[in-house]
Order: C-alpha cells, then sequence, then structure tokens
C-alpha cells in the first residue's frame, strides 16, 4: 500500500514537472515549429537509443537533413520531448550561428557538455570566461607558421614511413580494409610529434621489452577511451576487467609521463633561456610554449595539471575530428573518380614535377577544397551546444528577402543547438548540396560551419589543413583510389551504404575499405 502512494506521488510530481516544462517550452519557443518526441536527443536515454520517429536519437538532423527546414521560414525549429529532457532550439541559419559565435555573445558552452572532457584540470575546450581566455592566449600563438610547416614535414614523413612499414614500396595495388585505422593513426602521430614533442614511429610494438606500454600506445589508448575514463565509477577499476585495466595503465602511465616530459623540458628550456634569452619565438610546439609561458610570466603560468589537460585535450579535438574528415575525403574522391583526376592534374600543374613542399600549401587550393568538401558533406562535430546566459534575440533576415528578419527571442537559460549539418545542406548555402564538389572552395570559405565561427573557432583548423593537404597530395599524385563495389553495386550507391554516418561524440563513419593503385608517371 504505502509503495503504491510513493509511486503515485513520484508520478504526479512527474507529470506536474512534465506540465510546468510544456508551459515554459510554449511560452519561450512556442512560435516556432516543432517536432514532439519522448527523449532530447542529447539526452543519455535519447542519443543511446536509436534514431525513430518517436526518438530523433543523434542522427536525426542528418537523416532529415533535406526536409528537417522546409517548413520553418527562419531555419529554425524546436524539438520538445514529452518524457525526458528540455525543449531545445535547432537551427541551421547562418546568420544564427553567426550571433550565437560572435564575440561579446551572451551565448555559452553549458558545462555538462565538456564534463568529459576535463582531466585533471579545465583546459582551453571545456572552459568558459576568463578562464577560457587565459588558456587561449597561451596555446594560440604556438599555432604558428612554424609550427604547421613542423606539421607539413611530420606528415610527408609519416607517408614516408607508411610506404615502407606497409610495404606500399614493393607494391602496385595496396588493399586497405578500413582506412580509418590509417588515418587515426596518422591524425594521432601528428598531434603526438607537433603538439606534443613526442617523436612516434609507426611500426612500434604496443608494449616494450619490459612490458610498458608503447608511447604510441599510451596515447592512443588515452584518446580512445575518454568517455570511459570519465563516466565509469572509481570502485569498477577494482573489478580487474581487461579493457579497463588496460585504460587504467594507459592513463596513469600518460600522467606520469607527462608530469617527467614537463620537469625535463623546463631543464632545457631554463638552460637555452640562460643562453639566449627569450626564445619564445622560436617555439613551435604547443607544449613546451605551457611549460615556457610558465617559466616568462606569472599570469600565464599554469600547473603541471592544467598543462597536461590542454595537451590531453588538444588529442581530443583534434584526433576522431581530423581522422574522419580524412577518411571521408579519401572515400568520396574514390566515389568520384573524374573529381579525383581534376584534383591530380591541379596537383601536377602546382608542382611541375617536383616534390610538394610546405610553400606549396596555399597554391593547392583544390586540393583543401577536397578537404572541406568532405567535411561539409560528414561534418565530424556536426553540432554545437549553447546555452543563453541572457534573454536576447536573434535576428534571422530571409535568403529570399534579406529585407524581411525573422526574429527569434531566446530566454535566459535556453539551450541553442547550432545545427551544423542542416548548415552544410542548406541549398539556399550550399547549391547541390549532396554533391561532392571541391570546387565551391575556390572562392570563399565564409560559410563553412565545420571549425566553428567567431573567437572559439577550432584552434587547430589550420593545423588540420595542412596535415591534409600535405597528405592528400603527395598520396593523389603517387597513387589512384578506388572503391571496391559489390555486385552490381554503384558508386552513388557504395557511398550511401558505406559512408552512412556513424553519430557519437563525433560523426564518423564504420569500416571504409578502399583500394589504391600505382601511378606510373
Ligand atoms: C577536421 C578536423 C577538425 C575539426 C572538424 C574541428 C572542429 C572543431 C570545432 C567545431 C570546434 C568548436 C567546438 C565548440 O565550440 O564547441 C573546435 C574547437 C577546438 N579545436 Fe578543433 N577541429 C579539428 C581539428 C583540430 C586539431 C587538429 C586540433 C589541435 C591540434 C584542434 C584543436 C581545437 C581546440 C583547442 C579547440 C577549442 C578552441 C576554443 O574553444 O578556444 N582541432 N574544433
Amino acid at each position: 500500500m504505502l509503495w503504491e502512494i510513493v509511486l503515485g506521488l513520484y508520478l504526479l510530481h512527474h507529470a506536474i514537472r512534465r506540465l510546468l516544462v510544456y508551459v515554459h517550452t510554449h511560452q519561450s519557443v512556442g512560435n516556432l515549429p516543432g517536432i514532439w518526441c519522448l527523449f532530447a536527443p542529447l539526452s543519455v536515454l535519447g542519443g543511446t537509443l536509436p534514431s525513430r520517429w518517436w526518438n530523433p536519437g543523434l542522427r536525426f538532423t542528418f537523416e532529415l537533413r533535406k526536409t528537417l527546414y522546409k517548413d520553418a521560414p527562419a531555419k529554425s525549429i524546436t524539438i520538445k520531448p514529452l518524457l525526458v529532457g528540455e525543449p531545445y532550439i535547432y537551427t541551421c541559419h547562418l546568420e544564427a550561428f553567426r550571433q550565437v559565435t560572435a564575440l561579446g555573445s551572451v551565448f555559452v558552452k553549458p558545462r555538462f557538455a565538456f564534463e568529459d572532457m576535463t582531466f585533471l584540470a579545465d583546459n582551453v575546450v571545456a572552459s568558459e570566461g576568463d578562464a577560457w581566455k587565459r588558456y587561449r592566449r597561451i596555446a594560440a600563438p604556438a599555432f604558428n607558421s612554424k609550427t604547421y610547416e613542423a606539421v607539413w614535414d611530420t606528415t610527408v614523413d609519416l607517408y614516408g614511413q607508411i610506404l615502407d612499414k606497409e610495404n606500399w614500396e614493393t607494391r602496385d595495388v595496396a588493399e586497405v580494409a578500413d582506412i580509418n585505422i590509417m588515418t587515426h593513426k596518422v591524425a594521432l602521430y601528428a598531434i603526438a610529434v607537433v603538439g606534443f614533442d613526442i617523436p612516434i614511429q609507426w611500426d612500434q610494438p604496443p608494449r616494450d621489452e619490459n612490458g610498458r606500454l608503447s608511447v604510441q600506445e599510451m596515447v592512443f589508448t588515452v584518446a580512445s577511451n575518454l568517455l570511459i575514463k570519465s563516466r565509469t565509477p572509481k570502485w569498477m577499476y577494482s573489478l580487474g576487467l581487461p579493457r579497463l585495466k588496460l585504460v587504467d595503465e594507459a592513463y596513469n602511465q600518460f600522467v606520469s609521463f607527462m608530469h617527467e616530459h614537463i620537469s625535463n623540458s623546463e631543464v632545457t628550456l631554463t638552460k637555452q633561456r640562460e643562453l639566449e634569452g627569450d626564445i619564445t619565438e622560436g617555439i613551435s610546439n604547443v607544449f613546451e610554449r605551457l611549460v615556457n609561458a610558465r617559466l616568462t610570466d606569472g599570469k600565464l603560468s599554469m600547473s603541471d595539471d592544467e598543462i597536461i589537460s590542454n595537451c590531453f585535450i588538444l588529442v581530443f579535438a583534434g584526433h576522431e575530428t581530423m581522422a574522419s574528415t580524412l577518411a571521408g575525403t579519401l572515400a568520396l574522391l574514390g566515389v568520384y573518380p573524374d573529381v579525383q583526376e581534376e584534383v591530380y592534374q591541379h596537383i601536377m600543374h602546382v608542382l611541375g614535377g617536383r616534390d610538394p613542399t610546405f610553400e606549396d600549401y596555399e597554391s593547392l587550393d583544390l586540393v583543401l577544397g577536397c578537404f572541406y568538401e568532405a567535411l561539409r558533406l560528414y561534418s565530424a562535430a556536426y553540432l554545437l551546444i549553447r546555452d543563453a546566459t541572457e534573454n536576447t534575440v536573434l535576428s534571422l533576415p530571409r535568403y529570399d528577402d534579406p529585407t524581411t528578419i525573422d526574429k527569434i527571442p531566446i530566454t535566459a537559460g535556453q539551450r541553442v543547438i547550432l545545427d551544423i549539418v542542416g548548415i552544410h545542406y542548406d541549398p539556399d548555402v550550399f547549391p547541390e548540396p549532396e554533391a561532392f564538389k571541391p570546387s565551391r572552395w575556390q572562392d570563399s570559405m565564409d560559410s563553412l560551419a565545420g571549425f566553428s565561427l567567431g573567437p572559439r573557432i577550432c584552434l587547430g583548423r589550420k593545423f588540420a589543413t595542412v596535415e591534409a593537404v600535405a597528405f592528400l597530395t603527395y598520396l593523389l599524385r603517387d597513387w589512384t583510389i578506388d572503391v571496391p563495389l559489390a555486385d552490381g553495386e554503384t558508386r552513388r550507391e557504395w557511398r550511401a551504404r558505406v559512408l552512412d554516418p556513424k553519430v557519437g561524440v563525433v560523426l564518423g563513419f564504420g569500416d571504409v575499405p578502399l583500394k589504391f593503385r600505382r601511378r606510373h608517371a
């Protein structure tokens, strides 16, 4: 009897709370077209369950990319969950994206979305306000032309290691069962070498002779187990589960490795400063910048934990995003051999028979266009989450009549989702949105939302594009890329089947098999 009363009271309490949510929804976002569903897409339940008519899930912006905003003049809708979660505004209006991410905007990153990304201390991705300003001020100067040159050279070195260690040098055809494995390694190693000053070899065994994890296995395990690390309660580590044991080992080893790396670097930099004076300008890796900052300027000083957290977040921010986009680029080039040939001719025209160098980066704009186009079609960062800290209004001009301005009132606390997939597939911004057209980026990249915009634009975007252009230029110069079709399958069907995105923390793919054939000059 008692439990029935308790249950009844609980259900009543829940029903009243939900009713208040509906009333609030109607007051704050009632004027926008909306979708009713059971669970909010970003709630744990909604995000875990598959995308269906009753649960948008994480994939719905991609699945409904052609229709979601069709009847929304301001290119903005609401998602109204009946059972779990709050109503969110989803917008694919480029101007909304600009206003929300602009300098001085009243929108901030909600803490919940970035909690998983803080490890030991806060960092440039997860923080807001003065803490973020400080981290960005210390880290941003490390992303300079010397760094980008190092990214180019490291990528070329990695390409050479692939040819050598994967035995491509002796082959005319190389079949790869899943290109993601290779692009993940390239992305991770470039960050480890250029970001952290950790030298890495392509074929190092996962453990050394003493049974300790090799540096790359350690970094790889840390990078690919962020959610497990942040969400597993401490007591579970004592159960002896093999995966958790490995994660624990890798994280512990990473922390002690980084402490040692910091103190060694401090000794080296102090000696260098005694001999050469201010060496700041000459430092081209992010890690040394962070260590050097605390030797030079009290205000910019970071603790060991802050340095480790900021280095760690570079691996997370730049690893999977980069790997998926590069995999997507290679696959799309395989799907469209005519575009691939055009890009090859462009490379030949720019190089005129010599090896590509960092100085060619600006001229290789069609190669860069391939990467941007893959990022547009399969944006690894597929949405941005922001909360309003004050009441405000988004003023959005109509695309067909810019003198008509739609005004969307936003109340303090309202969550706004910047739908990058929606922007990238908006035919008013990108005509023929489904087509793979790298040349569309040769005029302007103003509408690319995949690296975000405004003061919090991706710090590693040029890092990523230099790496991509170096890798793609070498690869396309030496090889053609093809896709292994199933019996009777067309290339477009292959694209729909294999490049059907898997959506989690980032948007990526399942196995992407590709076939490389050596070009004979
Ligand atoms: C194709 C590759 C990449 C994509 C698509 C990408 C995308 C993004 C996006 C959308 C944001 C904004 C996130 C938000 O505000 O919620 C961001 C931020 C960031 N990215 Fe990237 N990123 C890429 C590569 C990289 C690389 C290679 C690095 C580092 C080496 C990096 C470092 C960062 C950092 C530090 C931030 C935080 C900036 C701040 O808040 O001030 N990213 N990235």
